[in-house]
């Protein structure tokens, strides 16, 4: 049934054709969130290592949300033997952006799988692509932007002391996404900064300090 929509969608104007995948985006995630409420969402930004993860593993036991990484969501995706699976694995050694429609595809279903109302969604938007598309098809603008602000020492000695066997946790890989970071990751906090949605941690210090920072700002939100 998609696949004919996806193929009678090609025969459609551009504009047409994202009006319909926003709608569909949105039913379907209204339909599948609980208790009717308005879905919320935070991004979580930072350099690599900046310590996203851990800090999302903290709020999902102290305040409920369901944590999204797409970094995680995009390995599943390989593990998973999809057709893209290959392509996906080349990008992520490379410590390059995968393709926004692949990503929002997978961030658009864990979504609508979850079932919940508040949603954390660390590591993404990473680019100006990233955002405009999540906008377009998702249309849904986050709460706001926590922003993890690591030096890249201290992320690049986190990388290599992580020893969760990541494919991208080497030197060559850490060094290129460091790059990515600053060069394609680092405009997108700016562009919610001007808007004055960005709450930025110091995340340079211990983790249970940074979480104290994170804490006040999710107590406050309640
Ligand atoms: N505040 C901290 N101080 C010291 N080590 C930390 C801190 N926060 C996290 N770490 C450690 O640093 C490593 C990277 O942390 P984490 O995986 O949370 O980062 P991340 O931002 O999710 O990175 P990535 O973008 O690569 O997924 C982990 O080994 C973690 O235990
Ligand atoms: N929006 C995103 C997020 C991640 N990636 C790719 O996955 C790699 C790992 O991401 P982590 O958040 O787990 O560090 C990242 O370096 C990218 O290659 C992406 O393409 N788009
Ligand atoms: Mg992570």
């Amino acid at each position: 049934m998609r696949g004919g929509l996806v193929a009678s969608a090609r025969l459609l104007p551009r504009p047409l054709v994202r009006w319909f995948l926003q709608r569909r985006a949105q039913q379907d995630i209204n339909e599948n969130m609980s208790g009717g409420k308005k879905v919320k969402i935070i991004f979580v930004l930072g350099g690599p290592g900046s310590g996203k993860g851990t800090q999302c593993s903290n709020i999902v036991e102290h305040f409920g949300f369901i944590h999204l990484s797409a970094g995680e969501l995009l390995r599943a995706e390989i593990n998973s033997g999809s057709e893209n699976g290959t392509m996906i694995d080349t990008i992520i050694k490379e410590g390059k952006i995968v393709p926004s429609e692949i990503t929002i595809k997978l961030l658009q279903e864990a979504i609508i799988k979850g079932g919940n109302d508040k949603y954390i969604i660390d590591g993404f938007p990473r680019n100006e692509e990233n955002r405009v598309v999540f906008e377009s098809v998702i249309n849904i603008s986050p709460e706001f932007v926590l922003f993890f602000d690591c030096s890249e020492e201290e992320m690049e000695r986190r990388l290599l002391g992580r020893n969760q066997g990541r494919s991208d946790d080497n030197i060559e890989t850490i060094r290129k996404r460091l790059k990515v970071f600053v060069e394609s990751s680092l405009p997108v906090i700016e562009y919610y900064e001007s808007k004055g949605m960005v709450k930025k941690i110091d995340a340079t210090k211990p983790a249970p300090e940074v979480f104290e920072d994170v804490k006040a700002i999710f107590t406050h939100m309640a």
